[in-house]
């Protein structure tokens, strides 16, 4: 049968990149989706973005939430200082292979922790289960009706603790309305957009960052 599209997306990669550079797999990632075929990659033009908020936090723990072929979890790790690390789930097993092989090309995998299941299943056990205190940043970029109900999960499991960092992807487009409305209207939130493109499109999209300040 007809491959995927994420099967392309790494075919893409294991021909056009070189193993070990993070880089050239970002390269052949959105060369293949600006003139083959579109995919929800973050894209280049927010992940510059994505990569000066990651600079701006040195975080040393990330969740990402939404792994897709592992575009801008290689992103997020090629920054990652020795030690740190960034733990993404994704609940679709197929998206999730094709990943842990992209992350595996780009040579990032002591970096990563990919998880195969739903946020909602996994934000409880992350204290117990990756021995995490607190996430420096979240990078939400999974189902846009779980990023406010995520976020709730993730303050009452005490994984949010002042200076932690939310960036979410896709603000306006599909679009987090409900989740866009409580970060910006909580007092315990300082919440700024940063406005960009859909990836590899001139529609408009953003990301949302959003510092926890404590309660
Ligand atoms: O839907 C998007 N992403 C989510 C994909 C599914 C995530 C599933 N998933 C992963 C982890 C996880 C954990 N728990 C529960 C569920 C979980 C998305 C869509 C568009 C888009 C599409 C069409 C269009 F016309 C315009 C824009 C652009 C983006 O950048 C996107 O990110
Ligand atoms: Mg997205």
């Amino acid at each position: 049968t007809r491959t995927s599209r994420p099967q392309r997306i790494l075919k893409a990669v294991q021909t056009k990149a070189t193993v070990g550079d993070p880089q050239s797999v970002i390269t052949a990632i959105d060369h293949f989706c600006r003139h083959r075929e579109w995919a929800m990659n973050v894209g280049d033009e927010k992940g510059s973005i994505l990569d000066s908020v990651v600079n701006e936090v040195s975080p040393v723990t990330v969740l990402e939430l939404g792994t897709y072929c592992g575009y801008s979890t290689v992103r997020i790790a090629r920054l990652l200082p020795p030690g740190a690390c960034v733990i993404t789930l994704e609940f679709n097993p197929d998206y999730a292979a094709i990943a842990r092989q992209v992350i595996k090309w780009s040579g990032l995998e002591d970096k990563v922790q990919l998880v195969e299941g739903a946020s909602g299943d996994w934000i409880p056990w992350m204290k117990e289960h990756f021995g995490v205190q607190a996430f420096d940043l979240v990078f939400l970029d999974h189902w846009k009706e779980r990023y406010l109900p995520d976020t709730k999960l993730l303050e009452e499991c005490g994984l949010i603790q002042k200076g932690t960092v939310l960036l979410a992807d896709n603000v306006i487009c599909p679009g987090t309305p409900d989740y866009l409305e409580y970060v910006r209207n909580s007092p315990h939130y300082n919440s700024q957009y940063y406005r960009s493109h859909l990836e590899y499109t001139k529609a408009e999209d953003g990301l949302e960052k959003s510092v926890f300040l404590g309660y």
